[in-house]
């Protein structure tokens, strides 16, 4: 029995997030949660006929309890998302309490979860859940991460595009550090299968790779920013994990985790200064088995790209710890 839960469930990554996860046959019951409209959705994807059973919560009626109690992975792509001329880090005030008070929820009714935060800033939103969960007592950090997966998609599809290759999932390119701008760092000279861009070609890449968010940002005109790209990202990534729940091996995925708490990890602090990085991890039943430290082997170019993503990585995490931590300072 795997029960997956959704934490703004209405939204416009929630609703083809939940579609996707009522259609996977590694999911039994889907819990929808919103402030708003989650009780429609699941009416809606409940006459589909695949086997997950579907219910839809408000916080009413301890509506959070009861969507969380039981869960094994919980995605969270609630807050708001950008308009045009804003930084994910503008998206700071509003969604850090709801980032805040959502895994609060889930410290305290399923604590053994795997928990998935896709709302921005995720390079701070996710120290602000880690930073809850060790409060609690309960934090593991092989089961928190945060999802980068679109800028790995993204990476692989700009890639297939400037090489004029039609199938762009051929690519496994590592993609480190966070997720926001020059935070991103896709790792060009370490893709499989082997990749030759150079020159103002390769710097342009890794700028749409770094900035496509603002590319969606831009185009939906002020209706918000990447929903349907992202919502299959984070299918992507939730698919993984519950695939190495169900014993599949090889698994990696770039994704945003505490260095600390993995194996592995304490070779990219000692490098960075970090508590937190994007690199690729190797999934297991229990979440989290190793990140790869392959910062070593990246090139001259992209270890000068590296040293600006530390620095912006190194401000985004004390913000979100301090949210917590400190939160008389706020
Ligand atoms: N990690 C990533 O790669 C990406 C992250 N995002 C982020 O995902 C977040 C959501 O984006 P969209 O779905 O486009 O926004 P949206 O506004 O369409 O949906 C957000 C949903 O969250 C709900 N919500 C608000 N407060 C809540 C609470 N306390 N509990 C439960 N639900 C709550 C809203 O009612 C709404 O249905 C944004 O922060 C956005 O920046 C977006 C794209 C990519
Ligand atoms: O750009 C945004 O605000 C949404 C996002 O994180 C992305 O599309 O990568």
């Amino acid at each position: 029995m795997v029960k997956a839960v959704v934490c703004g469930a209405s939204g416009g990554i929630g609703q083809p997030l939940s579609l996707l996860l009522k259609l996977s046959p590694l999911v039994d019951d889907l819990a929808l949660y919103d402030v708003v409209g989650s009780p429609g959705v699941a009416t809606d994807l409940s006459h589909i006929s695949t086997k997950a059973t579907v219910k839809g919560y408000l916080p009413a009626d301890d509506g959070l309890k009861l969507a969380l109690t039981g869960a094994d992975v919980v995605v969270i792509p609630a807050g708001i998302p950008r308009k045009p001329g804003m930084t994910r880090d503008d998206l700071f005030n509003i969604n850090a309490g709801i980032v805040r008070d959502l895994v609060e929820g889930v410290a305290l009714y399923c604590p053994k979860a795997f928990v998935a935060v896709i709302s921005n800033p995720v390079n701070s939103t996710v120290p602000i859940a880690a930073e809850v969960l060790k409060k609690h007592g309960v934090f593991d950090p092989a089961k928190l991460f945060g999802v980068t997966t679109l800028d790995t998609v993204r990476s692989e599809t700009f890639t297939a595009s400037v090489l004029g290759k039609s199938d762009p999932a051929v690519f496994k390119i590592p993609v480190v550090g966070g997720h926001s701008g020059d935070t991103i760092v896709p790792l060009l000279s370490l893709a499989s299968p082997p990749v030759s861009i150079d020159g103002a070609k390769r710097d342009e890449l890794i700028k749409r790779i770094q900035f496509g968010g603002d590319e969606v940002v831009q185009a939906k005109e002020g209706k918000g920013s990447a929903t349907l790209s992202m919502a299959h990202a984070g299918f992507r990534f939730v698919d993984s994990i519950l695939k190495a729940v169900s014993g599949q091996t090889g698994i990696v995925e770039n994704t945003y985790v505490y260095l600390p708490g993995v194996a592995g990890g304490d070779a990219i602090k000692a490098a960075t200064g970090l508590d937190f990085f994007a690199a690729p991890v190797e999934l297991g039943p229990s979440g989290a088995v190793k990140v790869e430290n392959i910062l070593t082997k990246a090139s001259d170019y992209e270890k000068g790209l590296l040293q600006v993503a530390f620095k912006g990585l190194a401000t985004n995490i004390t913000k979100g710890v301090d949210f917590i931590v400190a939160p008389a300072a706020k």
